[in-house]
């Protein structure tokens, strides 16, 4: 057993696995959830087809298109917090404000986690996968419009240039400090 796995929690959490796509949210959440035993929810899910259209051409999202979604993986979120105690979600979450309305969703405070990755990195993990909607041309766009988590946000950064394994680890470790 790794010291990772023998992590208990006084409360469960509930995280957000944020950051620009390409950065490994869906596969570290779904990932670190699965250490932790909570349920898992992917922000992907929960777009409109309006909103996957848009991105698979390559137009940006706009504040307007993500307010209905984020919503809906904010109730979905909600729900698992009140059945299970804690959740994990993988979603862009890359504003300020998109942060806030979520932990207001959900009713809790929220852990982010943020997956923190040079450009060249994002672009060459965006460019390797071939089944995903997402077109590695909105990258900048992405990039452009993620605010860093502010001080009183509280918040783990990760450097995604590691092993998924080793992510996870830090991650579950650090969860245990940061959880209230
Ligand atoms: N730490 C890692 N090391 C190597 N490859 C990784 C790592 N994390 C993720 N990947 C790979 O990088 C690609 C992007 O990861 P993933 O799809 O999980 O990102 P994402 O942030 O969920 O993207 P999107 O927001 O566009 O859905 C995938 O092919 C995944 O297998
Ligand atoms: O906030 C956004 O611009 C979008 O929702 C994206 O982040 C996508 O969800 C994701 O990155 C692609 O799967």
């Amino acid at each position: 057993m790794t010291a990772a796995s023998r992590v208990r929690f006084q409360q469960r959490p509930v995280v957000v696995v944020m950051g620009v796509s390409g950065s490994g949210k869906s596969t570290i959440g779904a990932a670190l959830a699965l250490r932790l035993g909570l349920p898992f929810l992917d922000a992907d899910d929960y777009h409109p087809p309006a909103n996957v259209d848009k991105m698979s051409r390559g137009v940006p999202l706009t504040d307007t298109d993500r307010w209905p979604w984020l919503t809906a993986l904010g109730g979905a979120m909600r729900e698992q917090a009140d059945q299970v105690g804690g959740v994990i979600a993988a979603c862009s979450a890359l504003k300020r404000a998109y942060r806030q309305h979520l932990a207001e969703a959900v009713g809790l405070p929220l852990v982010s986690v943020l997956l923190d990755g040079d450009r060249d990195l994002l672009l060459r993990r965006m460019q390797a996968r071939r089944d995903h909607y997402m077109p590695p041309s909105l990258l900048d766009s992405q990039i452009a419009d993620l605010e860093h988590p502010a001080e009183d946000e509280p918040v783990l950064i990760l450097s995604i240039d590691q092993d998924v394994d080793d992510l996870v680890d830090t991650a579950a470790q650090a969860l245990a400090r940061l959880t209230p």
